[in-house]
């Protein structure tokens, strides 16, 4: 991975527009939100400190911290036909087909001005209430019970918590959860927000503009990875077995989830915070064995490949910790990342000049027409 090639297939490496919003990689392994560090802010910030960072542009006082969490716990009511759409999604479903329905459906309801004059109302509408969306449906279809959305959370991090157990979750959890929606806020053009900016560039509405990001962040070479790296992991019992069964991957050249990047070249600096927490929740937990897996994975893939763990590895056995349902990980991933593909459909709102690329076209050449009744 050191000597990962910039270049070719994937626009990797070349520069499709610009942005203030975030750097990743610019000094080997860094990674920055309008020009601070992501070890300050995930160990400094909460969640909503950065979530006002990115879309009102500065860190907040303590007075416009209190005043936006406040504002976005006034907004976490869902609508009624909002909740009669969330109620007919089977318990079998993807949470992330449910989270790109509860989006679009919300954008039905509560449509965006055509001069987006409302923008950041329907933003910090989304922040507020997608948390309670997911979990509202996932409680109704696998516990068959109407969990309350209007909580007494103090911030989304303890939201997403309590819709889903239906009950205050624990401090340690809600620091953990912080700092998990921190890491994964924002990442330049990356795939979901690039589609998020290519929606945005037509002058779509913001409803549009995540829908789209939450289809491109559902698949496992984006977002899915933490809920497939957890299904990798939950197989084996102990860090030998682990080791074998990787090398046997590895050997049939298979894709293993949660490793590697298409911009960084020695490390994904979200690895090194949320792997602390994991190791932390896992003492908490009296785990035996799935850090232990985790962390053989880690040095396995670096020895064998020179392949480091990106955001997602850690997240699954953080989140398993927690006792939070696998598939609901990549859902989490949506709760934080909001803010960051809102921030850039602003951003190239603010600047827009339609994204319509060119192509090298490899087709056929000068084909002539044969008429329907002569094809053979
Ligand atoms: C929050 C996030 O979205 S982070 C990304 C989450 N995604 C994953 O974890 C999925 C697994 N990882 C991957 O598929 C890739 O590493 C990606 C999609 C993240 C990046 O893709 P690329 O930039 O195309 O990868 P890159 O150019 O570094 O690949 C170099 C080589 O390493 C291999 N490689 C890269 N990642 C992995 C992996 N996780 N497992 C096995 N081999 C891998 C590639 O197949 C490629 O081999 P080749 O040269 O023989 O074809
Ligand atoms: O930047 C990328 O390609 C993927 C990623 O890590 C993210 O979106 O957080």
């Amino acid at each position: 991975m050191v000597d990962k090639k910039l270049g070719g297939a994937g626009l990797r490496g070349q520069s499709a527009g610009e942005t203030a919003l975030c750097t990743v990689g610019k000094t080997g392994s860094g990674l920055t939100y309008r020009g601070y560090d992501i070890k300050d802010l995930a160990a400094n910030a909460q969640f909503e400190e950065v979530a006002y960072l990115l879309l009102y542009g500065t860190l907040p006082t303590q007075t416009e911290l209190d005043a936006y969490k406040t504002r976005l716990k006034g907004m976490r009511k869902l609508p009624e036909a909002l909740k009669t759409v969330l109620e007919q999604i089977p318990s079998d479903a993807h949470p992330m087909d449910v989270m790109r329905t509860g989006c679009s459906m919300l954008g039905n309801l509560e449509t965006e001005a055509t001069d987006f004059s409302d923008q950041l109302d329907h933003i910090d509408r989304m922040l507020a209430t997608f948390p309670g969306i997911v979990n509202y449906w996932y409680n109704f279809s696998h516990n068959g019970t109407r969990v309350e959305t209007e909580t007494d959370a103090d911030s989304i991090a303890e939201q997403f918590l309590w819709t889903l157990h239906d009950k205050k979750p624990e401090p340690l959890h809600v620091e953990v959860m912080h700092a998990s929606l921190i890491l994964y806020a924002e990442h330049e053009f990356n795939a979901s927000t690039f589609a998020g900016r290519v929606c945005a560039s037509t002058l779509s509405d913001i409803h549009s503009v995540v829908t789209g990001a939450i289809g491109t962040l559902r698949g496992p070479l984006h977002g899915g990875a933490n809920e497939a790296a957890m299904d990798m992991i939950q197989q084996w019992s102990s860090a030998d077995e682990a080791e074998e069964a990787m090398l046997g991957m590895l050997a049939r050249k298979e894709k293993i989830m949660g490793f590697g990047h298409a911009v960084y070249r020695e490390s994904d600096p979200r690895n090194a915070i949320i792997k602390e927490w994991s190791k932390k929740l896992s003492e908490q937990v009296g785990d035996t064995h799935l850090y232990a897996v985790s962390e053989r994975c880690e040095a396995v893939m670096w020895r064998e490949k020179k392949l480091f763990c990106n955001a997602d590895f850690f997240h699954a056995s953080a989140y398993n910790f927690m006792g939070i349902p696998t598939k609901l990980f990549t859902p989490i991933f949506v709760c934080s990342r909001v803010s960051g593909w809102t921030a850039h459909a602003m951003e190239q709102r603010a600047n827009n000049r339609i994204i319509r690329p060119s192509a090298d076209y490899t087709g056929p050449e000068t084909m002539e027409f044969v008429a329907i009744s002569e094809r053979g």
